[in-house]
């Protein structure tokens, strides 16, 4: 029969042995994921991290999620502004990603390269594959973790053909014939 595990609000010690970090995080290497930088900008101040751990929740509505690590630096802006936009990297902006990606102070991150601005006050990147301009509806704690449910309330779409993936703890550039394909 398999295993049940009970909701993040209902933790449950299993049965089962504890599965180790780094035995997770070998594992996690292998799975592919687009790159991301994730923007804030309010009265919690301006503020983007780079992030793998996105992805689609549902259509209807339009809604993202965004794991962000609670003991960042960045933890706090997020909160405070309750809006942010997830900017999905082109192959370009790589450099960007290890900018955004921590121990970088704030504005030299942002000084690397052009940004407008989205309808929620959040930085949109200039040359994204795709931006997503978002109000945070909802967050779960979960271990290190906060999940933000971001509905998406405006997006740009992007006319570059060459994407960047994160997989194997490198850098993959990736190419689309049509840059909507
Ligand atoms: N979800 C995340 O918070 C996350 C995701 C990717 C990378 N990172 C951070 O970026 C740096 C470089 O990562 P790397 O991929 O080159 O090597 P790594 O060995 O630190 O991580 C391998 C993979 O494990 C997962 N992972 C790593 N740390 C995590 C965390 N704290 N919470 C949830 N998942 C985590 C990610 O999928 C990551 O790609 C590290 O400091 C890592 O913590 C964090
Ligand atoms: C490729 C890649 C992918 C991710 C990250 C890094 C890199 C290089 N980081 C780490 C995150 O970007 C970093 O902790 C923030 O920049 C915050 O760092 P400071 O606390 O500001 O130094 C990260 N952090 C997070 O909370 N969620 C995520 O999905 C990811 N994904």
């Amino acid at each position: 029969m398999a295993r049940h595990r009970n909701t993040a609000d209902e933790p449950e010690a299993g049965p089962w042995p504890a599965v180790p970090q780094q035995s997770y995080r070998d594992a996690m290497s292998r799975v592919g994921a687009a790159v991301n930088v994730v923007t804030t900008d309010g009265p919690g101040g301006r503020a983007g991290f780079t992030a793998s751990a996105v992805c689609s929740v549902t259509d209807t509505p339009p809604t993202l999620l965004v794991c962000l690590n609670r003991g960042s630096s960045v933890s706090a802006a997020f909160a405070g502004n309750g809006v942010l936009c997830v900017n999905t990297l082109a192959a370009e902006h790589q450099p960007l990603s290890a900018l955004f990606g921590g121990r970088t102070p704030m504005d030299e991150r942002f000084a690397a390269a052009d940004w407008t601005e989205a309808t929620t006050g959040a930085p949109v990147l200039v040359g994204a594959v795709a931006s997503f301009d978002c109000r945070v509806v909802r967050t779960a704690e979960v271990g290190t973790h906060a999940v933000l449910f971001c509905e998406v309330v405006g997006l740009t779409q992007g006319t570059v053909h060459e994407g960047l993936i994160y997989f194997g703890r490198r850098y993959h550039k990736v190419h689309a014939e049509q840059a909507s394909a």
